[in-house]
């Protein structure tokens, strides 16, 4: 019906039919065992320029950490390799977490959850002009996520606070095993466009105890309104319909 009527209107959903009616939606379960290991994967190539860092700002669904994507910016600052066939840009990072240890990762590992889970957002630079048409294009997001026993937190602030940020690289988040899953999925919040292509690393990345408790301070809620604490901005998981997960791994 959806498409139908989106016919009446001349639109079409193109192939990032988002929300109702998804097909290929994020966060899912990683059964280890279902998943199969694929030798034509390519190690990822991740090269980050921390001068590329520009601010950091709660979008009310999380808190980002946003970097230059623009053409002028100096160097290569993004993924290849791995699933991909072209070069990604990075546009921002963030996390998901819960209002307690047992929950929080927005992926799990057969059925395991983790207290938090960081997402790298990287765009198509190569087939799409800018981040705004990647969005909505096939293959035009690539998203480097890793589960996290605990986070550093940068700071706590409300809804639609922005600071500035110094030179700071993302590389340093990373796990050293770079083992990983990918599969075709979605955004997890709104619009849930079908554009994503996931590489989950599979070793979790061990970081300062009681770090996650940080973020916990931050706030849902626009400053001067009630307080609402920005806790469990995770999606529950989504049908996998079908889809096969690679593991770049035996
Ligand atoms: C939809 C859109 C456009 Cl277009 C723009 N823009 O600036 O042009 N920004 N956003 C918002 C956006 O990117 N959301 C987003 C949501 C979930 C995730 S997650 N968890 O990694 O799946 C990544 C991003
Ligand atoms: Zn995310």
């Amino acid at each position: 019906f959806t498409h139908l009527f989106l016919w009446c209107w001349g639109l079409s959903p193109g192939p990032c039919v988002s929300k109702s009616g998804g097909t290929r939606q994020s966060p899912i379960n990683i059964q280890r065992r279902d998943s199969v290991y694929d030798p034509h994967l390519q190690p990822l190539r991740v090269s980050y320029d921390p001068a590329s860092c520009r601010c950091i700002w709660n979008t009310g669904y999380f808190f980002q950490v946003e970097f230059d994507d623009s053409q002028t910016a100096l160097s290569f600052t993004g993924i290849s390799g791995g699933p991909l066939e072209n070069h990604y840009r990075l546009r921002q990072f963030h996390f998901h977490w819960g209002a307690v240890d047992e929950r929080g990762s927005e992926h799990t590992v057969d059925g395991h959850t983790y207290p938090a889970e960081l997402h790298l957002v990287h765009w198509n630079a190569a087939k799409y002009p800018a981040y705004e048409e990647a969005v909505l294009g096939e293959k035009g997001l690539a998203v480097l996520a890793m589960c996290l026993t605990d986070t550093r937190a940068p700071g706590s602030c409300s809804q639609d606070r922005r600071a500035a940020m110094g030179p700071f690289n993302p590389s340093c988040l990373l796990p050293a095993c770079q083992d990983y899953w990918t599969y075709s999925g979605s955004l997890t919040t709104p619009p849930l466009a079908e554009s994503v292509t996931w590489i989950i690393q599979k070793q979790p990345v061990e970081v300062a105890a009681s770090q996650v408790s940080a973020f916990r301070e931050l706030l849902f809620s626009p400053l001067g309104e009630e307080e609402e604490f920005m806790v469990d901005n995770c999606r529950p998981r989504q049908p996998l319909m079908g889809r096969r997960v690679r593991s770049s791994f035996r």
